[in-house]
């Protein structure tokens, strides 16, 4: 058997120690995947296995610095305030080259901006090369020897396993390889699109001016008529625990229950995924948790945590939430902090233009505008993604990116983030997108309507029964009396691509009594979201007949 234990995301109310911007990437596993950790918990015996990928960032960077593509001036074309147009190196420098960057970037040339992005580490930043790309590669493996392992499951669709093992390096192969293909392809198709790539550590000068290169000689200068900042995240890891790499990690967890761990979790709160709506909680709690025999401690902050050293394993030092007493040491063979992320901010020269960070995250409007220590806009600049912390995702730092270069480009765009839809990668899956219930109730008694509230289970949809997966529940809150969508949130197979429809609807306003005229096919996993729309009871009409012309076959 094998131990681990999860720390997981509200044990982040400490204020948090943010790295030097110092990068160099390791691809190499961090322990070596042939030699399982054997230790002893509590009379068992166990072993542990930990991570594929790790990149740290304390060293300087060693890359080759590009200046080569930025001597040629340009004449700025837009001026949002008005002001004569100056001459700039670039319309648009973007600082960080994670998904936000990067999605900023490709539509900024596609928009006819002179672009430049600066990299201080490998392309692609914490989305591709350890966060959502390698952690689907591994939960895709591990959700198959989930299944194969599932006896229940088998039996039901008649199929016999002889047996289901994996190969350790075969897997971190897996995840390894699809990191690098991405970030490849991301590499060329800005190259291709014609955005400069400028390797080194950016920070900012002055209005319009930015400077790269080595993190202790950074020497090069350009300007742009505008400067996005997207230098995204860290993980943040509370105090007084000791991350060696190997046996206290900060990557993610859910695959090693699937890979024949044991976990632990240790919650802070008193109810474990306390951002989902607390009905779709409960039930992913019971499914996901109970049956799996994962324990959990809840209530509870882990005050201190030892690597394993000399043969003894990895402690953890438990005190109780509220009362602050001890409560509990835990011995595992490994434990994984997942107590949120940090903004990587840190030596971005924000003092040169009277920015103040909060908690270490750049204060933006709800354009994205960043802020000065007064609250006003500072001309020309913005932050996305991670690092200005409104939603620290991968699909809502690249939409802050394009909706900065829709203002950029003549365009009045303010992104409503409550359209933007959140997914939780289980087995399985939860997907919200809007307000939870509590958080739909509280704002109807602010402002005065009526909330109710609309339920699908999958126990009846014949794609789910076809693939052994019934259990699930779909939830709508609603406005009864307009019809609008205030939250949809789904625990179920493929909940996190169901989720599309709820959130596409809100973000083009779409109400529920019009929706309801839209067909699904039969037999999908989507007739539970046509379900869930159908059942709910609105007062108001359709907006218009829907005119279905006849389209040749
Ligand atoms: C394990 C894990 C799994 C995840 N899974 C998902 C998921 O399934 N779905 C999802 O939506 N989100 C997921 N996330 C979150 C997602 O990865 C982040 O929200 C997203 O990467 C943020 O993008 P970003 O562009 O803001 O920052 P980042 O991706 O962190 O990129 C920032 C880039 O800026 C560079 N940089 C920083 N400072 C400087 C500087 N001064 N000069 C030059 N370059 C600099 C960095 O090297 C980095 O390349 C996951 C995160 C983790 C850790």
């Amino acid at each position: 058997m094998q131990s681990s234990a999860t720390l997981s995301l509200s044990q982040s109310a400490a204020a948090s120690t943010i790295p030097k911007s110092n990068y160099t990437v390791n691809h190499s596993l961090p322990f070596s995947p042939s030699k399982p950790i054997n230790l002893r918990f509590c009379g068992l015996r166990r072993e542990a296995f930990l991570g594929f990928s790790s990149l740290s960032r304390s060293q300087p960077p060693q890359s080759k610095i590009r200046s080569d593509k930025i001597n040629s001036p340009i004449s700025a074309s837009l001026s949002a305030n008005g002001s004569a147009p100056k001459s700039f190196d670039y319309d648009l420098v973007i600082i960080g080259a994670g998904v936000g960057g990067h999605g900023a970037a490709l539509h900024a040339v596609e928009k006819g901006l002179k672009t430049a992005i600066i990299e201080g580490d490998v392309i692609g930043g914490t989305c591709v090369n350890r966060g959502c790309v390698p952690s689907k590669a591994l939960l895709a493996v591990s959700g198959r020897m989930r299944d194969l392992q599932n006896e229940h499951h088998m039996k039901a669709l008649g199929l016999q396993v002889a047996a289901a093992g994996y190969d350790r390096q075969g897997v971190a192969d897996h995840a390894n390889n699809l990191a690098t293909k991405i970030r490849n392809n991301l590499t060329n198709s800005m190259k291709a699109l014609g955005v400069d790539i400028l390797t080194g550590v950016g920070s900012i000068l002055g209005p319009h001016k930015v400077q790269y290169g080595k993190l202790d000689s950074p020497g090069n200068i350009v300007t742009a008529k505008d400067i996005i900042i997207a230098t995204g995240s860290v993980p943040f890891v509370p105090k007084g625990i000791e991350v060696d790499g190997k046996t206290v990690i900060t990557k993610f967890s859910d695959v090693y229950t699937a890979l024949g761990s044991e976990v632990t979790f240790i919650e802070a709160l008193d109810q474990l995924m306390p951002g989902f709506d607390p009905e779709i909680g409960k039930l992913a709690q019971r499914v996901l948790i109970n049956p799996r025999k994962i324990d959990y401690h809840t209530g509870v902050f882990a005050t201190k945590i030892t690597p394993a050293k000399n043969g003894k394993p990895v402690t953890i030092e438990l005190i109780d939430a509220k009362t602050k007493e001890p409560k509990d040491i835990l011995e595992v063979d490994a434990a994984l902090i997942a107590t949120g992320r940090a903004p990587f901010t840190d030596g971005l020269g924000l003092d040169s233009v009277h920015v103040e960070r909060k908690r270490g995250f750049v204060p933006v409007d709800d354009r994205m505008r960043v802020l000065d220590f007064k609250g006003d806009p500072v001309p020309h600049l913005y932050c996305i993604g991670d690092a200005n912390g409104k939603m620290m995702l991968a699909h809502a730092a690249s939409a802050q990116g394009i909706s900065v270069v829709e203002q950029l480009t003549g365009r009045d765009h303010v992104l409503n983030h409550l359209s933007i839809p959140a997914a939780c990668f289980t087995h399985p899956e939860i997907s919200m997108v809007g307000l939870t219930e509590p958080q739909a109730r509280e704002k109807a008694e602010k402002e005065g309507f009526e909330v109710s509230v609309a339920k699908t289970s999958f126990k009846a949809n014949t794609k789910a029964l076809a693939e052994n997966e019934g259990e699930g529940l779909a939830k709508l809150i609603y406005r009864p009396d307009n019809g609008e969508i205030l939250g949809v949130h789904i625990f179920g197979l493929h909940a996190a691509d169901l989720i599309h429809e709820a959130s596409n609807a809100i973000a083009l306003g779409t109400r529920i009594q019009d929706i309801k005229l839209a067909v699904h096919a039969h037999p999908t996993l989507s007739e539970v979201i046509d379900e869930l729309f159908k059942s709910a009871k609105v007062k108001a009409h359709a907006s218009g007949p829907i005119v279905n012309e006849p389209v040749a076959v």
